[in-house]
């Protein structure tokens, strides 16, 4: 059944210690063991590497994926299954721990067909297929003509042959779910927008928005009220057909999931759940790429059963930090075989589209259209013009496209830099340019400070530039960058680094603290205080747009911030961003050095992209995508 060349506890050491395995990873797999007695040395392997699974992310262990020859991927590959994946599963099935779903899910673990689940994963998974595919039913309009003449005013007509928005917005209109998604300055913002503005015509309806952090939630407050103001001047000459009155009910504010929801201190569950439903009738859920499984489940389990619900996002973005990538899941049935993205309409929806937004669409008539008729994907960027570097670099990131890659880099735009790293003897040539452009751009908010301008505008300041990096450790990590751009700094006399507390010293939270309103993710710059100049406080804007004072010393956990990692940088946008590539990666960070963290990584920057790295790196981590293994494109797609 079975190989080894050492007992298999000695192996899961060797494993934990080589990094192939977390601790909990070993632990867990043991526990299970001493739970089961009697169960066999495949059961314990297989136990391992599913929990090594949810590790990395994944929801489930796809046993057909499982290398029989080299299940770990160790370089010696010192473990050998001799079964077949079949031959696997019916092991597993005659396990005392292991329930076959749908009927036996009272076991610690479950298999669904080909894929074995934690318990819990599988009730996540399953319950949010169910909900989601529950949501996806169409609500009926009532005066057609209505709609189609209020959509004719909101969307001026356009040269292209399909307007995604203004049949997104239709989409959503007429569907209990909908799912709008598209890169950055697709006209997500606008559209539900313009969206709310309709509803609130129509209905008088308690509107909620939220975002999975805080600053994603301020962004989306921001880009409301800039959307608001464009409509409330665009929208004049149509006063007759639209109420531009209505404006006034769609909500500004975005709050957090998690307020939202709800924190009960020192729980894994919120206030609101299916017992204590949320108490609104449409919930905008923006950046919805950054929403992990356990987080989406939590969130439809609250939502009441009359709410309609809008997710916003784009899903070629990184995947959530934790398990599971609902929101590409969500999207993937749109996708062809050749990767191309196509509509999946039902006959009557099709016919309902074309009639409200006067476009045929009937070419995208499905016979199976599953959740397509909740979908709607804006393929127009209005940010990036279409001959704009940092654009057409995102998007031959996105295709993997390295001979486009290797032409717009090639061209020579002047937004986009590429910094090759040149290492020598004594110094790396390619770091060091990194530095002193850091120093460059971060001087403006350091100098601020000793104008003693206001912390608004500081903050502001120094959010036009940040450094991101792939990871955290290491020289080429955040935690090597960060020193090396404050030792940086400090040679210029910009920052004095000497007490752990300084003036101009950036920094980010890592853990939610809710008595003092601080969040993972915020960032903030420790300042002399308006009132006191000798007293350092450090300085947050919150998502309502209002300065928060704390104490340093009362700070939760928290790193320094001129550099954080792709990952804490979703939601956030940067007029310049630099990003920081390794340039000999190790096995580990070569996993994490994918198209879609590069991708997340590009389009966070407005105007200016520079990327400090190797040619041969960038390639091959813009060749890799994420895989996350889930069942739950099946759920929503079969
Ligand atoms: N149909 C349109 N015609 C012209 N400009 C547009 C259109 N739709 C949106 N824009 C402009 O494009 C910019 C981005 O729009 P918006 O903020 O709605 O996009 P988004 O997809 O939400 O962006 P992000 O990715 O930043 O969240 C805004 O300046 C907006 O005014």
């Amino acid at each position: 059944m079975i190989t080894l060349e050492q007992p298999l506890t000695a192996l899961l050491k060797q494993w934990e210690q080589e990094r192939l395995l977390t601790p909990l990873d070993r632990h867990f797999a043991l526990q299970m063991s001493a739970l089961h007695p009697g169960s066999n040395e495949l059961f314990i392997l297989i136990c391992a590497l599913l929990s090594r699974q949810l590790s990395l992310q994944h929801s489930c262990l796809p046993i057909e994926q499982i290398d029989v020859d080299n299940p770990m991927s160790e370089q010696q590959a010192q473990c050998r299954i001799t079964l077949s994946p079949q031959e696997i599963i019916a092991e597993l099935s005659r396990c005392d721990a292991v329930g076959l779903a749908p009927e036996q899910l009272d076991k610690p673990l479950i298999l669904d067909g080909f894929n074995l689940y934690l318990q819990r994963y599988y009730q996540f998974e399953s319950r949010v297929g169910q909900q989601l595919n529950a949501l996806a039913q169409p609500i009926r309009v009532s005066d057609i003509g209505a709609s189609t003449n209020m959509l004719a005013s909101l969307f001026a007509p356009t040269e292209r042959q399909y307007d995604w928005q203004k049949i997104a917005t239709a989409t959503a209109l007429t569907q209990k779910l909908a799912v709008i998604t598209g890169g950055p300055g697709t006209g997500k913002t606008t559209t539900v927008t313009k969206l709310l503005l309709l509803l609130c015509q129509q209905e008088t309806m308690t509107i909620r928005l939220v975002a999975p952090t805080g600053k994603a939630a301020a962004r989306l407050s921001e880009s409301i009220k800039a959307s608001k103001a464009r409509l409330a001047t665009e929208l004049a000459p149509f006063s007759d057909i639209i109420d531009l009155n209505a404006l006034q009910q769609v909500p500004e504010e975005a709050s957090t999931l998690h307020r939202l929801l709800g924190v009960i201190p020192n729980s894994h569950r919120f206030r609101h759940d299916s017992d204590n439903p949320l108490r609104l009738d449409l919930l905008v859920v923006d950046e919805a790429s950054m929403v992990d499984l356990p987080m989406m489940y939590k969130l439809l389990n609250a939502l009441p059963s009359h709410a309609r619900l809008i997710l916003l996002g784009d899903q070629d973005q990184l995947a959530s930090v934790e398990a599971g990538a609902v929101l590409a899941d969500i999207c993937a049935g749109l996708k062809d075989r050749n990767g191309q993205w196509s509509m999946r309409y039902s006959q009557d929806k099709a016919a309902l589209l074309s009639q409200l937004t006067g476009t045929d669409l009937n070419g995208f008539v499905s016979e199976s259209p599953q959740l397509g008729d909740s979908l709607a994907m804006l393929m127009h960027s209005h940010r990036f013009k279409g001959d704009a570097g940092i654009g057409q670099l995102a998007s031959a990131v996105n295709i993997s496209d390295l001979a486009a890659i290797i032409q717009v880099w090639q061209r020579g735009y002047e937004e986009l830099l590429w910094i090759e790293h040149q290492i020598n003897q004594q110094a790396n040539l390619g770091l060091n340019a990194l530095l002193e452009r850091s120093v460059a751009q971060y001087r403006h908010y350091l100098e601020a400070i000793t104008q003693a301008q206001d912390a608004m505008s500081i903050i502001d300041s120094f959010n036009r530039y940040r450094v991101l990096c792939a990871m955290r450790a290491g020289e080429y990590g955040v935690d090597g960058i960060n020193a090396s751009i404050t030792q940086a700094l400090a040679k210029e006399k910009l920052v004095n680094p000497a007490t752990e507390f300084y003036a101009g010293r950036p920094v980010i939270i890592q853990s939610n603290d809710y008595n003092l309103g601080l969040f993972n993710g915020d960032i903030g710059i420790i300042l002399p205080d308006a009132h006191n100049q000798h007293r350092l406080m450090a300085h947050f804007v919150q998502a309502d747009g209002t300065l928060l004072k704390v104490l340093p010393a009362r700070l939760p956990s928290h790193d320094t911030c001129y550099a954080m990692t792709v990952h804490k940088s979703q939601g956030s946008e940067f007029s310049h961003v630099a990003l920081v590539m390794p340039p000999r990666p190790s096995v580990a960070q070569r996993q994490l050095l994918t198209k879609e963290l590069v991708y997340t990584a590009i389009t966070r920057a407005k105007h200016h992209f520079t990327c400090l790295g190797s040619q041969r790196v960038f390639e091959q981590a813009c060749s890799q995508a994420t895989l996350r293994a889930s069942g739950l494109a099946k759920r929503l797609w079969q």
